[in-house]
């Protein structure tokens, strides 16, 4: 198999396996309900969420880990629009995933206070930054085309205007270097079931800068981001720092998981992945344009703006796309015609680049896409 939708979701690490069964066997097994205590399963959302930090230039204790991204991002949201009580826009672009609309518009609705989610094209954000904006929330590499955007100067212009910035890291983290304490926004959120390998519904990461988190009242205030969960008070107290960000029960096998995907970033440096990557998008579609007339770059064409992504438009791309992954090359489709591709170089390599452009030429030269079978959509694409 040539796996280009790490992007997606990351493949299992080869210490996951061992790791997760040592954890049921040895820790939850053996231990019960001591594991809390013997085990640090409580401790896990922190040292987690430290070891991603490395990887976004987050400071020690920046991080927490939990729930989905989804959660992660009402949060940030919650906290952010609460901090700019005289405005009343959330701006976002329509490269956004859409939950991460869905959720702005779920809280607007709850807070009944007049706000009003203002979405733009992707290129018109900076020009949008107004004194009308509560807060900026925006991803930083859109899930579609994989453009970037500018976090230094994008953050920048929101604080210059008086907004909160909300990073979404969802195709930034262990894609492209990222510098949240050197950028100075507010928030950031991530998933880690993609470039971080952590498996399906892996917990998300919530990112808060240090001096800014003693003021968020947590919307979402459970017992775990209480100050003394176990003192069992009727009455909500924030923990100090970014404990305050944890709402309940961390999933601890799923951050055993991920602490095991984690450790293969150990002495890996992001500019020597980013470079690799680079290298490897540049192949993907110097090849693609060479020997696929029929397929259109979306993705951005200097490699500058864009993530560890590229996507081609066909109008048959879901045809496509089923082709191609039932010759074992493993991408994906996004609505409308887009057939998307991503590039991990800490296993993937040249070899896989030219042996995936191999078949695909062959699907297109030989219209093999152009089959009942491909045609019929699944539920998940
Ligand atoms: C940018 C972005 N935001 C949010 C989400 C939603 O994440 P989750 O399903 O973990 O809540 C995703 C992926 O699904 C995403 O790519
Ligand atoms: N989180 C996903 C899932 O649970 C099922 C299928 C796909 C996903 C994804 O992550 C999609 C992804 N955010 C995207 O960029 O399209």
């Amino acid at each position: 198999m040539i796996y280009l939708d790490g992007n997606s979701l990351g493949p299992l690490p080869k210490s996951v396996d061992s790791a997760l069964s040592s954890m049921v066997t040895d820790q939850w097994g053996a231990h019960l309900i001591k594991g809390w205590n013997v085990d640090d399963w409580m401790g896990q959302p922190m040292r987690v969420g430290n070891m991603i930090g490395k990887l976004v230039g987050a400071p020690e204790g920046s991080i927490t880990m939990g729930d989905t991204l989804s959660v992660k991002v009402y949060q940030a949201l919650s906290a952010g629009v609460q901090m700019r009580p005289d405005r009343k826009v959330i701006l976002s672009d329509s490269g956004n995933f859409p939950s991460d609309l869905y959720m702005a518009q779920g809280l607007i609705a709850q807070l009944d206070q007049g706000h009003e989610l203002r979405v733009v094209e992707p290129d018109d954000v900076m020009d949008a930054i107004t004194d009308e904006v509560a807060v900026v929330m925006i991803t930083q590499v859109d899930y579609r085309s994989g453009a970037v955007h500018d976090m230094a100067a994008m953050t920048a212009k929101a604080q210059a205007a008086g907004a909160v910035m909300i990073w979404d890291l969802a195709h930034s983290a262990g894609a492209v270097p990222v510098d949240l304490a050197g950028c100075g926004c507010e928030f950031a959120v991530g998933c880690t079931y993609k470039y971080l390998n952590g498996g399906p519904g892996a917990p998300a990461f919530i990112y808060v800068r240090p001096y800014v988190i003693e003021d968020i009242k947590p919307a979402l205030s459970g017992w775990l981001g209480h100050d003394a969960p176990f003192a069992f008070d009727l009455d909500y107290r924030p923990a100090m720092g970014i404990e305050r960000m944890r709402v309940g029960t961390p999933p601890v096998l799923q951050l055993t998981a991920l602490e095991s995907a984690l450790a293969v970033w150990d002495g890996v440096e992001m500019a020597d992945v980013r470079a690799a990557s680079v290298r490897l998008t540049e192949l993907f579609i110097s090849e693609v344009e060479a020997r696929c007339p029929e397929l259109t770059l979306f993705s951005p064409r200097d490699p500058a703006h864009r993530g560890s992504q590229v996507s081609f438009a066909h109008a048959e791309g879901y045809a496509v796309m089923q082709a191609l992954i039932a010759r074992d090359v493993i991408g994906d489709f996004r609505a409308p015609n887009l057939i998307r591709f991503g590039f991990t170089p800490l296993y993937i390599d040249d070899a896989d680049v030219t042996g995936a452009v191999d078949v695909l030429a062959d699907i297109l030269d030989n219209r093999v896409w152009d089959d009942p079978k491909y045609m019929a959509k699944s539920r998940v694409t």
